[in-house]
């Protein structure tokens, strides 16, 4: 049943896993990371772009639009120099509070002492008053409600983030008590107050006039919409970026950063083009212990969506770290390998049906079954179905047992102090990488494939039967990559729906167009947009040949292709490789077995 190259899949010896891994393609999970101080020279931005960074955010709740602006001119410099290609994300201020600290002095807060927040700007930011730019807090909290405030958000680090708690609400101040010690230094604290509705639109006007001049100007591939709790804010979002040219093009990421949003998740990932898992703040108005679970089936419900899910805060302590925490390491490869443990799965158990007959037996020998019990070897789950009493499935996580639960999570890993402001940005971008990698290997892609099949149902779309018929005939004969055309990008989006384990070329065959006024071609959002998704490479098709598709049009393409990927090291002599094109009017997926 299962691909014999998986690594879980295979009794493997402990002491293989310390061979070092075969140099191969880079991750197919991607990195966006967040360019500023540490990280805006052309030299530092090239590093990244060599290193694995595919988008580039720029984040305005640091820093103005000349700023940012200047940085984007050395990204661009860097993106000539490395010929990498890198997409820009624009991530708005939005519904965010922050602390105004005109004079940049250090605050040191005491635990156990009050600190009064206050809508008063034109006080100075001391150790027992806090100026915030928001005048509704005191409204919107009670005493013994939970605020955090932190230097660009809560970065594990417990000496620049401080935990308040509301003792009073006096007029339009807010008197709390601080639960910590900590240090608050440098420009920016933003605040976060737990499960509070906060009255602020989700497209500020600030956040407008950015988008329309910054945004406009440098076509943003992205549109990161910051604290999105309605598909209503999405709606917004998209009517306004449609009346502004080609930001009609753009994709909005609903960044879901509280209660609110985690609440309205699938209207919104309806109406969004890929969802922002962002745990920061999203990480301290969810109960610790709930963390986890909404990872796994925000991420579980954008794969079936085939829509990009984005997981943030991965390696907070790498901002001023060679290493991250072991915490660190796995929790970016559980991003990576996400599974979905929710009721739905149990027919899969089943198929486990021997393990959990076993387990039984060890449960009648009086085990305890609390998770994480086995002989040091292995992990249990517990998994629960209606009609039956409990299921106990026995499941390894590791070592040699014939069993593989994972299956592929995040499409991408979004990087933010730690490549900000951090002392190791392209470190940090490596390691980050490096982990994706191997996390990639192990997951079980067929079970994957199988359950995604089933999710999508009969009668299948055409191009959807084409593109997951395309990721099936590539497992099965073990192609190197798959080649897609793509003109919207929406047939590459698909294939990647499928996750294969080989990478994609999306070969993106540039239209004309027209305004009226002027011809432009097509393409260039396509191919930028495709860098967020996981395992898709695009790459753009020469303008001079036309869309419509012909025998003679499709192979000189496809020589393009593959000579671009002989030259990546994607393809050699005699591998096989998976196209997907368009034979007239007939979508067709073809295998071809190279010569030399
Ligand atoms: N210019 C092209 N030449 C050949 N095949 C193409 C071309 N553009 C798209 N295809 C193929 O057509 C089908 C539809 O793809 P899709 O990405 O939805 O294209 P579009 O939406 O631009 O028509 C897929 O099988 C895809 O591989
Ligand atoms: C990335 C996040 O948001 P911010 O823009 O505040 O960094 C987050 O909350 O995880
Ligand atoms: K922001
Ligand atoms: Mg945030």
């Amino acid at each position: 049943m299962h691909s014999n190259h998986l690594l879980l899949e295979e009794p493997i010896r402990m002491a293989s896993i310390l061979e070092p891994s075969k140099a191969s393609f880079s991750a197919m999970t991607k990195i966006v990371g967040t360019l500023g101080p540490r990280s805006r020279s052309v030299e530092v931005i090239s590093s990244c772009l060599k290193t694995g960074m595919t988008v580039a955010r720029f984040d305005f709740s640091w820093g103005d639009a000349e700023y940012h602006q200047q940085t984007l001119e050395n990204l661009k410099s860097a993106i000539k120099g490395t010929k990498k290609l890198c997409a820009v994300m624009l991530d708005t201020v939005g519904a965010e509070l922050q602390v105004v600290n005109k004079t940049e002095k250090a605050i040191t807060l005491k635990e156990d002492e009050k600190v009064v927040l206050t809508p008063d700007q034109g006080q100075e930011a001391t150790d027992a008053i806090l100026p915030i730019n928001f005048a509704g807090l005191a409204k919107a909290v009670k005493k013994g409600d939970t605020i955090f405030i932190g230097q660009y958000l809560f970065t594990g680090s417990e000496t620049t983030s401080v935990w308040l708690e509301v003792d009073e609400v006096k007029g339009d101040d807010v008197v709390c008590l601080s639960k910590n010690s900590a240090t608050l230094a440098g420009s920016l604290f933003t605040l976060h107050a737990s499960q509070i509705r906060i009255e602020l639109p989700t497209l500020s006007a600030a956040d407008k006039q950015v988008i329309s001049s910054w945004g406009v100007k440098n076509k943003i591939d992205f549109l990161s919409l910051s604290y999105t709790r309605h598909a209503e804010d999405v709606r917004e979002a998209r009517d306004f970026l449609s009346k502004l040219g080609d930001l009609s093009q753009t994709q909005i990421f609903a960044k879901i950063e509280n209660v609110e949003g985690l609440t309205h998740f699938d209207e919104i990932l309806k109406e969004a083009d890929g969802i922002i898992l962002s745990r920061g703040n999203l990480g301290i108005d969810l109960p610790p212990e709930k963390v986890f679970l909404y990872q796994k089936s925000a991420v579980y419900k954008c794969n079936m969506a085939g829509k990009p899910a984005v997981v943030t805060r991965v390696v907070d302590s790498m901002t001023d770290n060679l290493r991250p925490t072991r915490a660190e390491a796995t929790d970016v490869a559980n991003a990576v390998l996400d599974a979905e443990l929710l009721k739905h799965d149990l027919d899969w158990i089943w198929t486990l049906g021997f393990v959990v007959w076993k387990f039984e037996i060890w449960f009648g020998l009086g085990l305890d079954a609390d998770y994480g019990r086995g002989g040091g070897r292995n992990g249990f789950i517990r998994f629960e179905e209606m009609g039956r009493d409990r299921v106990w499935a026995w499941h390894g996580v590791g070592v040699d047992e014939n069993v593989s639960w994972l299956s592929p999570g995040c499409d991408a890993i979004l990087l933010g102090a730690e490549t900000l402001r951090g002392l190791y940005p392209v470190e940090t971008i490596s390691t980050v990488g490096k982990i994706c990698a191997e996390a990639e290997k192990v997951f079980n892609q067929d079970q994957y494939f199988k359950r995604t099949v089933k999710f999508v149902g009969e009668p299948m779309t055409h191009l959807e039967s084409i593109a997951s018929s395309a990721v099936r005939a590539a497992l099965k004969v073990k192609a190197s990559v798959i080649i897609c055309f793509t003109s919207s990008g929406r047939a590459a989006r698909l294939i990647a729906k499928y996750r294969p384990t080989m990478p994609v070329l999306s070969v993106v065959i540039p239209r004309l167009k027209t305004n009226q006024l002027k011809w432009s071609f097509s393409g260039a959002f396509e191919a930028r947009q495709s860098l967020i998704v996981r395992g898709l490479f695009p790459l753009l098709a020469d303008p001079r040949h036309p869309a419509e598709s012909t025998n003679a049009t499709n192979e000189s393409v496809l020589k393009v292709a593959l000579d671009h990927g002989k030259a990546s090291g994607l393809i050699k002599s005699h591998d096989r490789v998976v196209v997907c094109q368009k034979v007239g009017d007939a979508s067709v997926v073809k295998i071809i077995e190279l010569e030399d």
